[in-house]
Parts: structure tokens; C-alpha cells; sequence
């Protein structure tokens, strides 16, 4: 091992920490056909931080279409906002120079919902674990990257023998997604945006997986944004939750307050809306997010709602 790759490996963990993400007044409009004003806001005027330091989970939750994924395309660079902007360390993220931008990419990295997609179907799943090696500058050792490797996938309970060297399709849905945290865990990043990571995982290995998630706070001091439409992964994870819909964050604060003591009908209604073990408890049919809405805030909406008006049941 070179003495620069020894460099490139000892600030893992280290490097992002202390810097913090911020969304300033986020607010992202796409066209919208059909819609009166010719535009859809998936996201209006959104402000929050997630801090590195003490490492945090913060859970985004809401139905379908409520803007989540939007906020973590912007977040990730993948999408530039309307108006409004992301900051890391305090500065627009749109605007950091080369080498800061390269510090963002590594400390900020995400998971999604269907690994599937990030794998190339041709290449050994080796491959995204060589890559990020190699476009990080872990090492230029082959053999100390196999070792990182191995590493990582025991990490993630994961055993190097069983997927080193498969395709993508010769692993399954949970294996596949534990390979994108190993990535993460090789990386250390300060930043883990996981846009609904479980939602395609049978129950057992969701929780293996939200396990690895607390145990990366806890050992490395990763935060994560945790986005999911399941309110049972949330209480799960703990920490500290958002509740978005439309668009609009609507209620935030630690999951076990807002969890058992609800404050927005929006809330109320997602909480009502998870599903009972009890046979002779009812499942509500149906999120009446319209009422939920005017109970709260009266008839009124913000000019440019009407297309997501008419979109949610
Ligand atoms: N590129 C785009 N062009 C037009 N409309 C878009 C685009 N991306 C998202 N939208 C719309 O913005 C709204 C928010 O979408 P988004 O994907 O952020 O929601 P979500 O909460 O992540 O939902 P899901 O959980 O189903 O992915 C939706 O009404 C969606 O149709």
C-alpha cells in the first residue's frame, strides 16, 4: 500500500464530518399538461438541515407523489431546483469548486429503492464495489482493494464467497441492495440519501437492512435521510421524522412524539392508515388528504396546486 492510498483510506469517516446539508426555500416546479396554470409544484418553498454532527436519522414520509424522491434528486445534484437552493458546509451546492464538488459526491451518497437498476446486467456486481474504489482513490493496490471489499460485504452480512463474481440477476433483491451498502460502507460517507431502500424487501431482510443503517450511525457516524411511504420503518429506525405531502413539509419532530401525539390530520390520517394485526380492527380505505388539508388550513391552496390537487385520491 502506497502512502497516498493509506491518505485516500484514513479520511474516510472523517472528511465530510462537521459540514452540513442544508435545504434553503427549495421549491420545484415541473410542466404539468392539463393542469391550469401549465405547472405541477412538487415542491414548495422546503427548508431543513440535516446535520453530520452528532450523526442523525431523519425520516421524509409520504404517500406517493408527495415530493420525496424530488427532494433527494435535488439534494444529490441529480436536479437542479426551480428556485431555492442546497448548501453543503454553506455553500450552494451549484456553485461548489471542483474539489469541493468531488468532497460532495463522496460524503453524499445515495441508495434507492431498486438496486437493479444501478447494476449494469453484463458486469459482475464486483464491479460497483472496483469503481467506487477506483473513482475515490481508496487504493491502487488490487490486492488491498479485494480486502476492502471483502470487508465491506462482511459489513453488510454479506459473505464475500457467496456474490464476489456473480450477475446481478444471480443475487437476490435484498443481497443486491446490501451490496449498494457495502459501497456506502467502503465510502463512508457523511451522508446516506436512501430514497425508499426497503419498499421492494420482504419484512425480515428490511430489518436487517434498517439495522445496518442505525448500526452505521453508530459506528461511523453516517447520517442518513431515510425517505419512505411506510410509517412502521420509520418508528423503527427512530430519530427524528418530516412529514411531507404535496409537496409541503407538514409535521417534524422526534418519531416517538410525533408518532403518539400527531398534531396534522395529514399525520393523524397516515397513522390511521397502517395497517392493524388486530382482525377486527379496521384498515382505513382510503387518505383523505383534501380534508385532512382543509380541517388544517381552510379551503384556500397556494396558486399551482391544482395539478397535485388533482392527482391525490
Ligand atoms: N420530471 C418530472 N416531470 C414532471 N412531473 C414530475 C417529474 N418528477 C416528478 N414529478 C411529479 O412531481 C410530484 C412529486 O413526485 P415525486 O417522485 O417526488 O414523489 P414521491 O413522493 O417520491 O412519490 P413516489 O413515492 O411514488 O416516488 C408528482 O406529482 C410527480 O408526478
Amino acid at each position: 500500500m502506497t502512502a497516498q492510498d493509506t491518505r485516500a483510506e484514513d479520511t474516510r469517516g472523517r472528511d465530510g464530518r462537521g459540514k452540513d446539508i442544508e435545504l434553503r426555500q427549495v421549491v420545484q416546479r415541473f410542466h404539468a399538461r392539463g393542469s391550469a396554470t401549465g405547472f405541477l409544484t412538487a415542491v414548495h418553498e422546503t427548508s431543513f438541515a440535516l446535520r453530520s454532527e452528532p450523526p442523525q436519522i431523519v425520516s421524509l414520509v409520504g404517500q406517493s407523489g408527495s415530493g420525496k424522491s424530488t427532494i433527494a434528486r435535488i439534494i444529490l445534484g441529480l436536479q437542479a431546483p426551480t428556485s431555492g437552493a442546497v448548501t453543503y458546509g454553506g455553500k450552494d451546492i451549484s456553485k461548489l469548486s471542483r474539489a469541493e464538488y468531488d468532497d460532495y459526491r463522496r460524503n453524499v451518497q445515495p441508495v434507492f429503492q431498486d438496486p437493479y437498476a444501478i447494476f449494469n446486467p453484463v458486469y459482475r456486481v464486483d464491479r460497483v464495489l472496483r469503481s467506487a474504489i477506483r473513482k475515490f482513490g481508496l487504493t491502487r493496490s488490487k490486492e488491498r482493494a479485494g480486502e476492502l471489499m471483502e470487508e465491506s460485504l462482511r459489513a453488510v452480512k454479506l459473505d464475500p464467497g457467496q456474490v464476489l463474481g456473480r450477475y446481478p440477476h444471480q443475487l437476490s433483491g435484498g443481497q443486491r441492495q446490501r451490496i449498494m451498502l457495502a459501497r456506502v460502507h467502503m465510502l463512508r460517507p457523511a451522508f446516506i440519501i436512501a430514497d425508499e431502500p426497503v419498499s421492494m424487501l420482504d419484512a425480515q431482510v428490511r430489518k436487517l437492512f434498517l439495522d445496518i443503517l442505525v448500526d452505521f450511525r453508530r459506528d461511523y457516524g453516517m447520517s442518513t435521510l431515510f425517505i419512505t411511504h411506510d410509517l412502521s420503518t420509520v418508528y423503527y429506525v427512530g430519530g427524528d421524522v418530516k412529514v411531507i405531502t404535496k409537496g409541503r413539509v407538514v409535521e417534524q419532530g422526534p418519531v416517538s412524539e410525533v408518532m403518539h401525539t400527531p398534531k396534522h390530520p395529514y399525520t393523524q390520517l397516515l397513522l390511521a392508515s397502517v395497517p392493524q394485526p388486530d382482525p377486527d380492527a379496521r384498515w382505513t380505505d382510503r387518505i383523505d388528504v383534501d380534508q385532512a388539508e382543509r380541517e388544517e388550513a381552510g379551503p384556500e391552496l397556494p396558486p399551482g396546486d391544482e395539478a397535485l390537487e388533482a392527482r391525490v385520491p
